[in-house]
């Protein structure tokens, strides 16, 4: 039986990368996002790949939303074997503009999503009593906090202390939870932050904060999707069985821990 696996904020972008990826590697998938749009021409465009899939709408900041998610996942599939935590949105913004609503926001997205679709998830393996894998979207900003990134990068630091914890907690349920710390990549996430970072820096043009920010990688080039989704394939695997509460860089040389 295929094993199935739920990617949130899949409608584009990373997630809908790796939802690929998962897909071609035989995984049933289920597509999340908020963007009902994205969603369903992504839906379409897995279905004339042949990729066997369903997509649910929901926002990761509501716990109902994940556990929704999860129940749709079992209804269709039968089962639930990897849980991908993507969706993230970005917060540009100088520290002393850093107000409750960002806060909230980001907050309530890039780590609250994480944890309740860890709780999903989590409670869905214990139920099967199956082995289970959780892989959550980190950062370099998770490693590393960046200026004018210091909401984005908290949030990520929560995210790889969320993982250390959840991992720790959940071993002993036979679940592993783990995180990918992609660099620089060409999405719209990138696009919204190059327009608001140019904005604060008069030096610079449009495209220009991607340019500094991916200039200095190692390997040459910024990050495409399926960079990450090699990661997370290997990730969703058996052959990481041995690996969890760990939050692995994939950056193409930005950042070394
Ligand atoms: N792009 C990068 O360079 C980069 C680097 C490191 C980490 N990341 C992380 O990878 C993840 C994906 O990033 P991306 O570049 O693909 O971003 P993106 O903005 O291109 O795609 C994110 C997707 O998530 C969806 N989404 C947003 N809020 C949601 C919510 N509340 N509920 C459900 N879906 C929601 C969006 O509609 C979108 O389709 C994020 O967590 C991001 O922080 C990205
Ligand atoms: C968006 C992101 O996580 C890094 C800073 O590129």
């Amino acid at each position: 039986m295929a094993k199935v696996a739920v990617v949130t904020g899949s409608g584009g972008g990373l997630g809908k990368g790796i939802a690929q990826r998962l897909g071609k590697d035989g995984f049933n998938i289920v597509l999340n996002d908020i963007n009902e749009e994205t969603l369903n021409s992504t839906l379409e465009e897995f279905k004339k790949d042949g990729i066997e899939a369903i997509a649910v709408t929901g926002d990761v900041s509501k716990r109902d939303d994940q556990f929704n998610l999860v129940s749709k996942a079992v209804e269709a599939f039968g089962q639930l074997d990897v849980f991908v935590n993507n969706a993230g949105i970005d917060v540009v913004s100088p520290f002393l503009d850093v107000d409750e609503e960002q806060l909230n926001k980001a907050f309530s997205i890039n780590v609250n999503g994480v944890v309740f679709g860890t709780q999903a998830a989590a409670k869905q393996f214990i139920e099967q009593k199956t082995k289970g894998k959780i892989i959550n979207a980190c950062s370099i900003a998770g490693h590393e906090s960046y200026e004018m990134l210091s909401t984005y990068s908290a949030t990520k630091h929560a995210v790889r202390s969320y993982t250390q914890s959840a991992a720790k907690e959940l071993a002993s349920d036979n679940i592993r939870v783990n995180a990918y710390c992609p660099g620089v990549a060409g999405t719209s996430m990138w696009d919204r932050i190059d327009e608001e970072m140019v904005k604060y820096y008069d030096h610079m043009e449009p495209g220009d904060a991607f340019k500094e920010f991916s200039g200095g990688i190692l390997l040459g080039r910024p990050q495409e999707p399926e960079d990450v989704a090699n990661l997370v394939s290997f990730l969703a695997s058996d052959d990481s069985d041995y690996i969890t509460g760990q939050s692995i860089i994939t950056d193409g040389g930005i950042v070394f821990r």
